[in-house]
């Protein structure tokens, strides 16, 4: 028998039934459920269901929600999502970590600081940057309204295996390079569409190199170049990250959980559907330009020439001139959040770069912690202060500016640098302008007032 990958083992240990053609019944270990999926939870009342598993399931709410300290601001829309949400999860008997207490969060952050994600675990929630979790070496994928009810009805879902492909990363990152400008570069190089259909496993020394947190980085955009599922496999780092989390295995338990999820990687001759390469020493810090994650450069390099008139009209949405540098482009807002960037580790290097400087005249510049654990310890190490000082905003935990689905948004034709993950066309508000980058540099570009290589800044220090 072939050889299987890391997925292929994740998979065969979740078949409750082969369907036939490729097609598996699958158990699902947790269901995370945000504010959008408490109208799922109505419908399947409706209709006379009762959630099969409460205890595997799990819920907050992220998408609605006002980030503006103290909570206030809550649009009629948001507070409908609350309401409900509260409503469905308090009749399904599902714990739900509420507003202000730890747990609260975008969902996809709060499921491994919380050890509900654990490695060779199945993890489902209807939102697509599910992915995420797959950084700890969970099979993890984001699920349509349909397949909510099946899940929340029977704790199974039916399932296509995907096309598998791996993306080997070899060297190390350069200094100054995160885990945000590896995925990105790599987005440009395969394109939107690049994994369509694919599980990606992301491997190689730059990939173990990484720590948790940034891991969790790659494997957040996989869906940007088409993947439903991106997956690295778990190692010490993983068991290190996950040892006394609130829901992680405790005592023998965990002892025996270590033993099993250190044998969860790849045989060494599975195959692949596609194998792709990269050297990470090459990869230097990224900005996009368009209006895709995959229209993205480096930092030093010029707007490019338009290919077809899709890019014109990006270059056109973007006020961008093809051939002029992207550094020194001027911006208005500054978002440092959202399920890519807003964990401690993102704080924390956005705040070196902020630390006695100053937010430049005329940008707004925010901090939304990705949950209320992670802007607690923010706190407790002073970060916020840093912030603060800084003339930045510290606000609540949500996903806030990234869909710009609670009242907060960018104004028409502002220009910002976000750290977010999608820099489509009116996705941080009507009209409004996205370059996303890593941490350091929209912190950089805050306090510098426009596009810059934020290594430079380090060397005026
Ligand atoms: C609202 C939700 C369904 C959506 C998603 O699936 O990703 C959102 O989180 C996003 O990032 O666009
Ligand atoms: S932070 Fe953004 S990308 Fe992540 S779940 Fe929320 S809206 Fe989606």
């Amino acid at each position: 028998m072939a050889g299987r990958t890391l997925f292929d083992k994740i998979w065969d240990n979740h078949v409750v039934a082969d369907l036939g053609d490729g097609f598996s019944l699958l158990h699902v270990d947790r269901h995370l459920v945000s504010d959008p999926g408490s109208k799922a939870l109505a419908a399947l009342r409706q209709r006379g269901h009762a959630v099969r598993n409460p205890e595997l399931t799990f819920a907050t709410p992220d998408h609605t929600v006002s980030t503006a300290p103290g909570r206030t601001g809550h649009t009629a829309n948001a507070l409908r999502y609350l309401k409900d949400l509260r409503h469905e999860t308090h009749a399904q008997g599902i714990r739900l970590f509420d507003l202000g207490q730890p747990g609260q969060g975008i969902v996809h952050v709060v499921g491994p600081e919380l050890g509900l994600t654990l490695p060779g675990a199945s993890i489902v929630c209807s939102d697509s940057h599910t992915c995420t979790h797959g950084a700890l070496g969970a099979l993890a994928f984001g699920i349509g309204a349909t397949e909510f009810q099946h899940v929340a009805a029977t704790q199974t879902i039916v399932l296509q295996r995907p096309r598998q492909m791996r993306i080997w990363f070899d060297g190390t990152l350069p200094r100054g390079a995160s885990a945000k400008d590896l995925i990105l570069h790599t987005i440009g190089r395969l394109g939107a569409t690049g994994a369509s259909g694919c599980a990606v496993e992301y491997a190689g020394p730059a990939i173990d190199a990484l720590d948790m947190e940034a891991r969790m980085t790659v494997c957040n955009l996989s869906v940007e170049m088409g993947g439903r599922f991106g997956i690295i496999a778990p190692d010490a780092r993983t068991f290190d990250y996950l040892r006394e989390r609130p829901y992680a295995p405790t005592g023998a338990l965990w002892e025996r959980a270590v033993a099993q999820w250190g044998a969860l990687h790849g045989d060494d001759d599975a195959v692949f559907d596609r194998e792709v390469r990269i050297d990470a020493s090459c990869i230097g810090p990224q900005i996009t330009w368009g209006v895709g994650p995959q229209d993205v450069l480096d930092v030093g390099d010029v707007v490019p020439a338009p290919v077809g008139p899709t890019q014109q009209a990006a270059l056109e949405y973007m006020g961008l001139r093809a051939g002029d540098p992207i550094a020194g482009t001027p911006i208005d807002w500054v978002f440092i959040g959202s399920c890519t960037n807003a964990r401690i580790s993102d704080l924390r290097l956005a705040a070196a770069v902020v630390r006695g400087r100053r937010v430049a005249a005329g940008v707004k510049a925010w901090v939304v912690p990705g949950s209320e654990l992670v802007k607690r310890a923010a706190e407790d190490e002073g970060l916020d202060q840093v912030f603060r000082d800084a003339g930045f905003e510290w606000r609540e935990s949500g996903c806030s500016l990234c869909v710009a689905g609670n009242g907060e948004a960018v104004p028409p034709g502002q220009r910002a640098v976000s750290t977010s993950n999608r820099n489509f066309v009116g996705r941080q508000g009507p009209g409004a302008r996205t370059h996303l980058a890593s941490p350091q540099m929209a912190a950089a570009a805050a306090v510098a007032g426009c596009i810059v290589d934020h290594r430079t800044l380090e060397r005026h220090a």
